[in-house]
């Protein structure tokens, strides 16, 4: 807007100056600081049974739950249908104690974000779990979950905002996430009273130290001191590989699986929709050959329930159509290529201390309804991995008994696809082969 409050000005300055300063004045707009209304906000109609204040584990009488569970066990070897078994979740009190470490604190706290193992911060206690899939899967959106946030503001978190509240960084452009970010969950337990008195001796030698050498030594011990424990846990949101990755992806990760000192295991995240793929193989043979405890979750479970909703619609109305044999499917695949990875390693088994986990969870973290699919019991899973939760689940596979509780006998024999025969050359190569594989070292400044 033109303005002409500056002339009776104008007329006192010399005359060569007016022209080109009413020329200033008149032509170009002055700045003015009116308050503009910003762009309107559409506002979504909510989707039936859309509470996404009530947990998962509340559902309106409208809300139809998608799964019948939001994890999986292997068919049982009697199963003539060969069909993943349904388990059944853990007990509420229990997923209120995993529910309690993710958003208590009000959430998580961003800690740091390292371009390389060398730059990440020395963690000698608190239990680690990194999180690890392909570019897009959906890793940063699986930790605004977990960490309380609600669907649509789960996956559609960016820019100052999400920095502020520390959360994931997400994208629908691959290769978003490009270094290993750290999150800090939850207050760890109380530490223990000799750890509490062993600080309170070191920092009283520091004043009473009988020669100003032996208080500098003392001062130089305090100072390396371990800190006290400040989070339950810490996840690890990494870098996605394949598309958009960066070439060294592996390099980095390789030596963050191969020597971080407090990595309890590894969640593996596979995009419910495509499937295993070819970079995940890769990644499962990096996680036996470092004997990492393994998880899979499955990402995007609630597209695939949507489009087998949508066609079942479009052919005999309401239902939640194949979405369970959709999911199904997958998960076959998964428990395949698993055990494929598995075979060659005598360490890295099937329910093992350093091996795979059976149970396979399903997510739909950036589903607007109910707050996320299968966040609850995700978090559980997590919290199972990091030792911070016990299982105490005993499942009942109808004409077997299937105990996957910490401690009980495991008596499922799970047939396995595709029996490959090995001759013995082979598994005389195989156990050379381990003997020869270097120990595991722990990085230097451990
Ligand atoms: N419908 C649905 N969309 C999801 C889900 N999880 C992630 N997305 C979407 O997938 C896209 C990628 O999500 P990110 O969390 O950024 O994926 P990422 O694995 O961290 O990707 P990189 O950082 O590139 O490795 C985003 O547009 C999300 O909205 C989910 O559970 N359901
Ligand atoms: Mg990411």
């Amino acid at each position: 807007m033109a303005t002409l409050r500056a002339t009776p000005n104008l007329l006192a300055m010399p005359p060569p100056l007016r022209s080109l300063l009413l020329t200033h004045h008149i032509l170009l707009p002055t700045r003015t600081f009116a308050t503009r209304p910003g762009p309107r906000r559409h506002s979504i109609p909510p989707l039936p049974g859309f509470d996404p204040e009530r947990p998962l584990s509340q559902t309106t009488e409208e809300y139809i739950p998608p799964l019948e569970s939001t994890s999986y066990l292997p068919p049982p070897s009697n199963d003539p249908n060969g069909l993943p078994f349904p388990a059944p979740p853990p007990s509420k009190s229990s997923l209120a104690q995993a529910t309690g470490i993710f958003t208590s604190k009000g959430g998580p706290k961003f800690l740091y974000s390292a371009g390389r193992f060398l730059e990440l911060p020395v963690n000698t206690h608190t239990p680690e779990i990194c999180l690890i899939g392909r570019s897009n899967v959906g890793k940063s959106t699986l930790i605004n979950a977990l960490s309380g946030l609600l669907g649509a503001s789960a996956r559609n978190s960016h820019g100052v905002v999400a920095r502020k509240q520390g959360s994931a960084i997400t994208s629908r452009k691959a290769g978003c996430t490009v270094t290993l970010n750290g999150y800090g969950f939850g207050t760890p337990p109380p530490e223990p009273p000799s750890a509490l008195e062993e600080i309170k001796a070191k920092r009283e030698a520091v004043v009473k130290g009988a020669t100003r050498q032996a208080r500098r030594e003392a001062q130089k011990e305090y100072m390396q001191r371990e800190k006290p424990r400040r989070y339950a846990l810490i996840m690890v949101d990494m870098p996605g590989y394949g598309l958009g990755s960066k070439k060294d992806w592996g390099v980095e990760i390789q030596k963050y699986l191969a020597k971080r000192q407090m990595l309890k295991g590894a969640v593996v995240l596979i995009d419910a929709e495509t499937g295993v793929k070819e970079q995940d193989r890769m990644v499962l043979g990096n996680l036996r050959d470092h004997d990492v405890r393994t998880v899979v979750v499955l990402t995007k479970g609630d597209k695939v329930v949507d489009a087998a909703v949508v066609e079942q619609r479009k052919q005999n109305g309401e239902g939640k159509g194949g979405a369970e044999e959709r999911i199904g499917e997958v998960l076959l695949g998964v428990w395949k290529e698993l055990r494929r990875a598995e075979r060659r390693s005598l360490t890295w088994l099937e329910g093992g201390d350093k091996g795979w986990e059976r149970e396979v969870w399903v997510t739909g973290a950036g589903d607007p309804r109910n707050g996320g699919l299968g966040v609850e019991t995700a978090r559980w899973a997590i919290c199972r991995l990091a030792g911070l939760v016990e299982d105490k689940r005993k499942i009942v596979v109808p004409g077997l008994d299937v105990a996957v509780g910490k401690g009980k006998k495991e008596v499922v024999k799970v047939e396995q696809e595709e029996p490959e025969i090995v001759s013995f050359d082979d598994i005389e190569a195989l156990v050379e082969r381990e003997k020869a594989r270097p120990k595991k070292r722990l990085h230097p400044s451990f």
